[in-house]
């Protein structure tokens, strides 16, 4: 049993503990926000009641006793024991600068830091800190406890031990990953926010609906969900931020994000989180 600091219970926050809470780690979840943290409690309960009907194959567990296994707190000094921390926190530039020096002046030497960002590159995260070879690229995909492959991304300065324990801990939850070396957006979001963003602009110019598009996909392609869909899971303001790293990294006017995106998480259509964004959603269905 390690004790895992997850920082930021949002989306991914919340899906992380869970998964490692579920797998017999103790986890401490830290936000700013207390209203954050009450809905990951609430999240990580629904998605252990309901793993059974959506993974039947694994280990039925139960919600209080996952739960149970997370700390919820407001006060990031409460990772001084960690030994793994996991950062999930908005995909902002600014905020994530200001985090990762207080998370190596708290947490001891040798906790390893895993950085959950759809395209922010890995080796400047790293450099925030004085322990660039403890960094280490975890990019969970959403649900994070259903999905069965992290991407991790190996910064300038990662070490290979800062890798295997990464291996090792994902293992122990059940999951497997793909080693891939630092980029923006890396291999998944270099391809996925620009198929995204581009949808987004056919129903922008009127050549479709959302509807449409997104059955295109399903129907056509055989995806599981449409790009417009995969947009609302994500979170549109996730997205929008994502772009706009990729669209400053690379200096490539392909990664403008869609002025319907922005305007959309003007208005507070974030997707399902919001309960509305290119589909409409009630209690995440
Ligand atoms: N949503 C996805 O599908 C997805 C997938 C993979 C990776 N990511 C990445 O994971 C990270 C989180 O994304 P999300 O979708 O969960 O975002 P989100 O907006 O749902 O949640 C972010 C949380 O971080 C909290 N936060 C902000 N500053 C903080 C701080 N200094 N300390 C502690 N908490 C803080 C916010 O209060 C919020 O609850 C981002 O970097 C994103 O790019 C997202």
């Amino acid at each position: 049993m390690k004790r895992i600091g997850v920082v930021g219970a949002g989306t991914m926050g919340a899906g992380v503990s869970q998964l490692f809470a579920a797998a017999g780690h103790e986890v401490v979840l830290v936000d700013v926000e207390a209203s954050a943290l009450d809905r990951a409690r609430e999240a990580i309960a629904r998605g252990v009641r309901l793993m059974p009907l959506v993974r039947p194959a694994e280990p039925r567990r139960d919600p209080d006793e996952v739960v149970g296994r997370v700390r919820f707190t407001t006060d990031l000094e409460e990772l001084r024991a960690a030994d793994r921390v996991v950062e999930n926190v908005t995909e902002k530039w600014e905020v994530k600068r200001r985090l990762y020096p207080e998370l190596d002046r708290i947490c001891p030497p040798g906790a390893t830091f895993g950085v959950n960002t759809s395209a922010i590159p890995i080796t400047r995260i790293a450099a925030l800190t004085r322990r660039p070879a403890d960094v280490v690229g975890t990019h969970f995909m959403n649900p994070a406890p259903l999905k069965p492959t992290v991407e991790v991304i190996r910064g300038f300065h990662t070490s290979d031990r800062t890798v295997e324990l990464t291996r090792e801990l994902l293992a122990g939850a059940g999951r497997d990953c793909v080693v891939v070396s630092d980029s923006p957006g890396f291999v998944t979001n270099r391809v996925m926010m620009l198929t995204v963003n581009e949808a987004v602009f056919l129903l922008h110019e009127g050549v479709s609906t959302a509807g449409d598009v997104d059955r295109l996909f399903k129907e056509c392609f055989g995806h599981a969900m449409g790009p417009l869909e995969t947009a609302d899971l994500i979170g549109l303001d996730t997205v929008l931020y994502s772009l706009e790293v990729l669209y400053g990294e690379l200096n490539e006017s392909k990664y403008r994000p869609c002025t319907l995106l922005r305007a959309m998480v003007d208005a507070g259509l974030l997707g399902r989180k919001s309960g509305r964004g290119f589909h409409t959603y009630e209690e995440g269905r």
